[in-house]
């Protein structure tokens, strides 16, 4: 699966927030995307999946040499971001449920893998309302590791996260990232150490 981005910008009222990026996210290769707070990364990661246009630039998808329409984008990627909303009067077996019935669960996977990863069979009739912020972010992270998707995009993975759960993430990360082109926007090194790839926003500021 490849994204490539040819002279792509984006800009909010009059303000760059960046511009020129000329790039290719190839195959099952690990990027981060790098830069400050405020820099832009959710920005072009938003771009990157389609949820939101670029000002400027062609923005192309292609898997195995076929070109994939920018509608049919969000079936091949699995996202876990601070703005994505989990269901909150969902209980956490609903809320297995309702997300893999858009998304197929990996290899060996179902809805009990699932909540035996997130170490929560206690809390399988909890709502996810009153799960803690570190219990959201690991339901988020779960969910999208096991989707069987091509594409895995991570925005600040570990916020809300303690050192546990830090390594639990990582965890996840080499168990289920094998095969996927994986993008993790962060400034933590932690989050993208395994990325060989990196993007640094700053670069495309003008
Ligand atoms: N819908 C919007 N309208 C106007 N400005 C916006 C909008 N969304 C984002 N911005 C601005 O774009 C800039 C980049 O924001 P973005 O959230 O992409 O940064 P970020 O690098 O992901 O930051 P952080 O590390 O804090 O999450 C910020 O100045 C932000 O205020």
């Amino acid at each position: 699966m490849n994204i490539s981005l040819q002279n792509i910008g984006r800009r909010f009222n009059r303000e760059w927030i960046f511009r020129g990026i000329d790039y290719t996210f190839k195959n099952a290769g690990k990027y981060a995307v790098l830069g400050a707070n405020g820099s832009g990364k959710s920005t072009l990661l938003q771009v990157l999946n389609g949820s939101l246009a670029p000002s400027v630039g062609v923005l192309k998808y292609e898997d195995f040499g076929k070109d994939i329409e920018h509608g049919e984008i969000f079936n091949l990627l699995s996202l876990a971001a601070p703005y994505l909303e989990v269901i909150e009067d969902f209980s956490l077996n609903e809320m297995i449920d309702f997300h893999f019935k858009f998304k197929k669960f990996k290899v060996g996977m179902d809805k009990n893998a699932v909540a035996d990863i997130l170490s929560l069979d206690g809390s399988r009739n909890k709502l996810v309302k009153y799960f803690s912020s570190g219990m959201k972010q690991r339901l988020k992270l779960a969910l999208a590791f096991c989707a069987d998707t091509p594409i895995l995009m991570l925005d600040e993975p570990t916020s809300n996260l303690d050192t546990q759960g830090i390594d639990w993430y990582l965890s996840l990360v080499e168990k289920f990232s094998e095969n996927r082109l994986t993008i993790v926007c962060s400034n933590q090194e932690h989050e993208y150490s395994f990325c060989p790839n990196r993007l640094r926003i700053a670069d495309y500021k003008s």
